[in-house]
């Protein structure tokens, strides 16, 4: 005879609770003398229990649809060393593949936006204040080919001096005169300087402007609340603008939400005035618009900024000269503001597109990875199972990192060209790779930067985009070919990809090429 306890439980006629052979029933049974009430409440309980049971299968459930979706779905990870346009390729993906989505972040962009042009201001304000503070000296003589300061690119902590002489491996050389192997080399212009002086004018105009430091301050703090214990007095004595050591742009931790608490944070009503933070700073901008778009434009500023050799312009997420536009009551950004916003990733982020033209019903998944140096090691956990990488490399050979002053961008990009080829996690891997900010490139070679002198291997070629890109390209493929665990196409294109236009018909090819390989890889074709 089938002993009890192998019986399916609707063959035992027994009830539940009165079943002597089973440990679950005995516990579960009414305790003696149960009153109806506590066998009310009892049973709510056990009904409870029954839902929250059925809800955490449904949620395996879903786990595991989304798990099967993922492995079918194609994937394609961003890979390049930080300020190389990742998030920009990402937004130009969205443009163009799902328009109406990119288009629905727009009020979220809008704050991150103004607080770009504030960062902007926040510098020349600051240039500014220490130029005022020293009225009596005079400019020292302009080196003959000045280079960009670290301070220019916001590189250096908030209050540190503005460099005036040539920076090399994170130092400051005043002698005048450039070092043998200078390593930043933007220049700027040399126009004749103008005799218009900083007055009282520009005094009152820069203390009507610091107030917007401080909404700033507070925004950042409330977007990003992991920022806030870092935020200190300021230093000036000034301003009550509290400054962030060490934080010098907006920064964006992967998977924090970061677009639903800005909605949020622009339409709920804030503790002062029943105005929430970003209406605020909408308001103080709208207020401030005048003085921000006369400082920027006003020729002492300018002679001084040039004086000083910091240029904002280079500056990422650079706004000032649509000041007035961006800071208009109502301002909605334009898909190409949205582009050339600038908020850096920390961590990874994962971005799953279904795509609306083209291609419909395909899945897809793209990974947007922090470039810094120091998040490089979250990048290794998705190698596994990717299909494409998109690695961006600007062939910036005349400029360092910004976490490392010692290191080279082109030879870092280089380097890490090199691990990429070599994985073996990523052996089955298409790699794609960009050569990214060729405008700047082309200004670059303009400004007669030659490459010679930063990669001397590259002797006496002409010093043109066609040739340089040659040459890199060269050396790129020859990794690529090298380092590879087993042979694959290799795939170069020239991109800018603030340019969206240009960019869309490039995307278009590589969504076609990733997405043959990835049939091709499951055997459909
Ligand atoms: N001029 C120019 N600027 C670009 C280009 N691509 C990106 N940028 C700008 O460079 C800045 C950095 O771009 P991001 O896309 O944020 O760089 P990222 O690689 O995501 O950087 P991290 O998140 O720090 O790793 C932004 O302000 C962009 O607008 C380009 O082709 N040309
Ligand atoms: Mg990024």
């Amino acid at each position: 005879m089938a002993s009890l306890a192998r019986r399916p439980f609707h063959a035992n006629h027994a009830p539940f609770e009165d079943r002597q052979d089973d440990p679950l029933a005995q516990i579960l049974k009414p305790p003696p003398g149960e009153s109806a009430e506590e066998r009310a409440r009892r049973e709510q309980a056990a009904h409870e229990a029954h839902r929250v049971s059925l809800q955490i299968d449904e949620s395996i459930q879903e786990d595991r649809k989304a798990y099967e979706r993922r492995k079918k779905a194609v994937k394609v990870l961003l890979l390049g060393q930080a300020e190389s346009g990742k998030s920009t390729t990402l937004k130009n993906f969205q443009l163009a593949f799902t328009p109406s989505h990119f288009r629905n972040e727009r009020l979220a962009w809008r704050t991150i936006i103004q607080l770009n042009l504030i960062r902007s201001l926040k510098t020349l304000l600051e240039v500014l204040g220490e130029e005022m503070s020293s009225p009596t000296e005079a400019p020292p003589p302009p080196p003959p080919q000045p280079v960009l300061s670290e301070k220019a690119r916001g590189k250096l902590p908030m209050g540190a001096p503005v460099p005036l002489g040539v920076v090399q491996n994170g130092t400051v050389h005043h002698s005048g005169k450039p070092p043998p192997t200078s390593t930043r080399s933007v220049r700027f212009s040399t126009q004749p300087q103008s005799q218009a002086p900083l007055t009282d004018v520009h005094r009152r105009a820069r203390a009507r402007l610091l107030p917007l430091l401080k909404i700033e301050t507070e925004l950042t703090a409330k977007l990003f609340p992991e920022l806030a214990s870092s935020l200190g007095p300021s230093g000036d004595g000034e301003t009550a603008a509290p400054r962030t050591p060490g934080v010098k742009e907006v920064v964006v931790r992967a998977g924090n939400g970061w677009k639903d608490v800005l909605v949020k944070l622009q339409q709920e009503n804030g503790n002062r005035n029943g105005r929430s933070l970003g209406d605020e700073l909408g308001a103080a901008l709208e207020a401030s618009k005048d003085d921000i778009v006369s400082m920027w434009e006003d020729n002492a500023v300018k002679d001084m900024l040039r004086r000083r050799g910091v240029r904002l312009q280079d500056m990422p997420g650079f706004f000032l000269n649509d000041a007035a536009r961006v800071s208009s009551t109502g301002y909605e950004p334009t898909d190409d503001d949205i582009v050339r916003a600038r908020l850096r990733t920390l961590g990874v982020e994962e971005h799953r597109f279904a795509m609306e033209s083209g291609a419909s019903g395909q899945e897809w998944y793209i990974y947007d990875v922090g470039g810094n140096r120091s998040v490089r090691p979250h990048w290794i956990p998705y190698f596994d199972d990717v299909q494409a990488i998109i690695f961006l490399a600007p062939l910036a050979f005349n400029l360092m990192l910004e976490e490392d002053s010692k290191v080279n961008r082109l030879e870092d990009s280089i380097m890490l060209w090199r691990e990429i080829c070599q994985n073996q996690l990523l052996e089955g891997a298409t790699l794609i790779l960009f050569f990214n900010k060729m405008d700047i490139l082309q200004a670059t070679l303009a400004s007669g930067v030659r490459v010679q002198k930063y990669v001397p291997s590259y002797g006496d070629q002409p010093n043109d985009v066609p040739h340089v890109v040659k040459y890199f390209r060269d050396k790129f493929r020859g990794y690529h070919k090298r380092l590879s665990p087993k042979p694959r196409p290799f795939f170069c294109h020239e991109t800018s990809v603030i340019d969206t236009r240009a960019t869309a018909v490039i995307l278009v090819g590589v969504r076609e090429g990733i997405l043959r390989a990835h049939l091709h890889s499951v055997n459909v074709i």
